[in-house]
């Protein structure tokens, strides 16, 4: 073993040496959120840990199955979301969590309630397990003046007010991507070390892209402005090259890869599906914060997707999302729908 090249390593900035950093330039600041963030972390990495294995430990298949030691076998998103449930309520810093898997909302028990509203989604992009293609982990968080008497309407609030987002995604490596209010930085994890290593700081999207990402499956039942916008990828008119199309499946890998190589994703609303499919609280938010934060945009065919005001905790909308020209130009094209 190379002793002289790992003692290189140790100056690398891990994700807890970056949070207790931001925390340092807060002397008022208690380190809730960077115990609450340790506690995050140590989820992806369980779950980063059980969709590794899933082949083996068959995982894949239906929540309920028993294994050869009788012990009864999980999915892997209800076992993710066990996982950050336990994670986020031993924190003592949360108080609300809303889950995808979870009809309703929890509430912590008095005793372990902190300042912190956690929603998230805990597997995203569950078609993708069996065949082992990248899904991930979506979160957001609110704060609310201290725990004591949390309310629904406490998570029920628009993107804008959420102080961090960020998404775990468990592909060919375990990438970090987060934003605290102040950019968007991306961290891997390094399994040797067990850590989450800085290893794309400051991300910004370009600001216009080359791909488009959507379920073309449904273009049959788009509306006029999203058929107009996919065409115009596939066909444009001012002299500029076609858009390639990529399209995985896994909002986290689809939204990772346009942050880092820009261009667009659009899970838009369609005759069947009015409000579109993807959920406001922990995927339609989080996304939209990370990809403002990098310097895109997000636009729900209305309106700037983070003014949003949820009525419901479960509530979906249409998203676009990606390289801030590239949302102009749908921007543009439902303005002009709307003035018909
Ligand atoms: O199969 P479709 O309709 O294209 O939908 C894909 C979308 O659905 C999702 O899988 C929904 O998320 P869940 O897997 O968490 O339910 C997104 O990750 C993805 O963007
Ligand atoms: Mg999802
Ligand atoms: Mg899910």
């Amino acid at each position: 073993m190379d002793h002289e090249a790992d003692a290189h390593r140790t100056d690398l900035m891990t994700i807890t040496r970056y949070v207790l950093n931001e925390q340092s330039k807060h002397p008022e600041s208690r380190g809730d959120f960077t115990i609450l963030l340790s506690h995050i972390v140590l989820g992806c990495k369980f779950v980063c840990t059980a969709v590794n294995k899933a082949g083996l430990a068959k995982l894949i298949g239906l929540a309920g199955e028993t294994n050869v030691q009788g012990e009864e076998q999980k999915k892997l998103d209800v076992l993710s979301n066990e996982v950050f449930i336990k994670a986020l309520v031993s924190s003592g810093r949360t108080c609300i969590l809303v889950s995808e898997e979870d009809e309703e909302a929890t509430f912590v028990e008095p005793a372990l309630r902190g300042k912190y509203c956690v929603v998230f989604d805990p597997l995203d992009g569950s078609s993708n397990i069996d065949c082992g293609v990248s899904i991930g982990t979506i979160f957001g968080i609110y704060a609310i003046k201290d725990g004591v008497d949390p309310k629904i309407e406490d998570v029920l609030q628009p993107g804008k007010n959420m102080v961090a987002a960020g998404y775990c995604m468990y592909g060919s490596s375990c990438t970090l991507v987060l934003s605290t209010g102040k950019g968007v930085n991306g961290f891997t994890l390094d399994p040797s070390l067990g850590e989450f290593i800085l290893t794309h700081p400051d991300i910004k999207i370009p600001k216009k892209g080359k791909i488009y990402s959507v379920n073309e499956g449904n273009a049959k039942n788009w509306d006029a402005a999203t058929a107009k916008y996919v065409e115009k990828c596939k066909y444009p008119q001012d002299g500029s090259p076609a858009k390639s199309l990529r399209y995985i499946g896994s909002m986290v890998a689809d939204v990772h890869r346009t942050l880092l190589y820009g261009g667009i994703f659009l899970y838009p609303a369609d005759k069947k599906s009015p409000n579109g499919k993807l959920r406001v609280l922990y995927e339609v938010f989080p996304m939209s914060y990370l990809m403002e934060q990098a310097g895109g945009q997000a636009f729900t065919g209305k309106q700037r997707a983070l003014d949003l005001l949820p009525t419901k905790i479960h509530e979906r909308s249409p998203i676009f999302l990606g390289s801030y020209d590239d949302v102009e130009v749908i921007k543009a094209l439902y303005a002009d729908e709307g003035k018909k």
